[in-house]
């Protein structure tokens, strides 16, 4: 928190003290602003910066600051955060060389981390390294291949891997393009030549049409249903080729949580396995705001698979996130305060 502008490194009694109600109270003081410095494209300024959420973190006294990207960063601030999803390597320079420059700002997140879920590569890998099972169930990722060129050596790459079709074919680099999205399974092993790499091809699980969106602030989680593709029979698989585009169907506004849905297919994942998955997701890819798309598979109670993470992603959809944001933004700040003050 600033006090007129200033970093507050030293505190004076009457300060520590100040913090220390403002901490009981989780809203900064007074006199005391929280300035978030932002650097979001123009489509997540639109989503993300609901009138909800502006009005309650104006009540919190947190201030949003939009980064002006046609000045240098040094110079602009001061700031006790910054957001940001941005790609492109420039911007990741920018944001490394600031941080070692102001290593008193918090910086959500680390670009090296949000680079991990750049690629559907390695998007994917601590999940399948966790490989998370308890008495709640067990969570993995479906068997994938990447595919760097030649698509007329996909058929042969496929069996020799031993993928079971059908597949989903997903663009290999998440950039937050539209074309990063386009995805498409494909029924038979002949038409994957067809398909354009660099991609991941996905085992397609079925999952009876529901999936779960587990959002992440920070230590809080938020699970939602969304629809999500309809499960493939052994018939339609064996009288159906081709490669076929599908829309965002689990973007869509529309959600499945009030919808009247088989309470097998709809019911969350257990509570306790949610929070396990996300806390180790958290510590080993070292980021705080994403989500993770987790599907079950159809016909079983307990056995899951995650298919997609997010950074940043769409928090407006997710029901009271207006107050899990800023609570979030608050906590951050403050228990670096509180370190700051134990130590002083
Ligand atoms: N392995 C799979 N098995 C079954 N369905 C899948 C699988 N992978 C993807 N899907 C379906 O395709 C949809 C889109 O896939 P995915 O979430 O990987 O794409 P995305 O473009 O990254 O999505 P988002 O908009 O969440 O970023 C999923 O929501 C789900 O409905
Ligand atoms: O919250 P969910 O349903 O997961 O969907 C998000 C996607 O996963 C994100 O990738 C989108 O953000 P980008 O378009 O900035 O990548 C994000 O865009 P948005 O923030 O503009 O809504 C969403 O579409
Ligand atoms: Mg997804
Ligand atoms: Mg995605």
């Amino acid at each position: 928190m600033r006090l007129n502008g200033e970093i507050s490194y030293l505190l004076s009694e009457e300060e520590k003290e100040n913090e220390r109600v403002s901490l009981m109270s989780l809203s900064p003081p007074p006199q005391h602003r929280l300035i978030v410095g932002y650097a979001l494209t123009s489509k997540k300024v639109k989503s993300f910066f609901q009138p909800k959420l502006e009005r309650l973190a104006r009540k919190k006294g947190i201030v949003f600051i939009a980064i002006d990207q046609c000045r240098p960063l040094m110079e602009q601030g001061p700031f006790d955060i910054v957001l940001h999803k941005l790609t492109g390597k420039e911007w990741q320079q920018i944001l490394e060389d600031y941080g070692e420059k102001h290593p008193e700002v918090t910086i959500l997140d680390p670009p090296a981390a949000i680079q991990h879920l750049h690629s559907r590569q390695s998007m994917l890998k601590d999940v399948a390294d966790l490989n998370l099972s308890d008495c709640y169930g067990t969570v993995g990722t479906p068997k994938q291949l990447v595919i760097i060129k030649d698509p007329s050596s996909i058929p042969d790459a496929v069996s020799k891997a031993g993928l079971t079709l059908p597949l989903v074919a997903k663009p290999l680099v998440v950039d937050g393009s539209a074309k990063s999205h386009e995805l498409s399974l494909a029924y038979d092993e002949y038409s994957l030549s067809k398909l354009d790499p660099p991609l991941v091809l996905q085992e397609f699980v079925n999952h009876g049409g529901v999936l779960f969106k587990v959002y992440i602030v920070g230590e809080a989680i938020k699970v939602v249903r969304r629809f999500s593709l309809p499960d493939v029979n052994k018939h339609q698989l064996l009288s159906t080729t081709g490669v076929f585009r599908f829309p965002r169907v689990s973007c869509a506004a529309a959600s499945a949580d009030d919808a009247n849905l088989d309470p097998s297919v709809s019911e969350l994942p257990p509570r306790p396995l949610l929070e396990k998955l996300s806390r180790e997701l958290r510590r080993r890819l070292g980021l705080q705001l994403f989500n993770i798309d987790i599907i079950r598979e159809y016909g079983t109670r307990d056995r899951f698979f995650v298919i997609d993470i997010n950074y940043f992603p769409g928090y407006s959809k997710m029901p009271g996130y207006e107050h899990m944001f800023t609570d979030f933004l608050l906590s951050v700040v403050q228990s670096k305060y509180s370190r700051r003050l134990s130590n002083s």
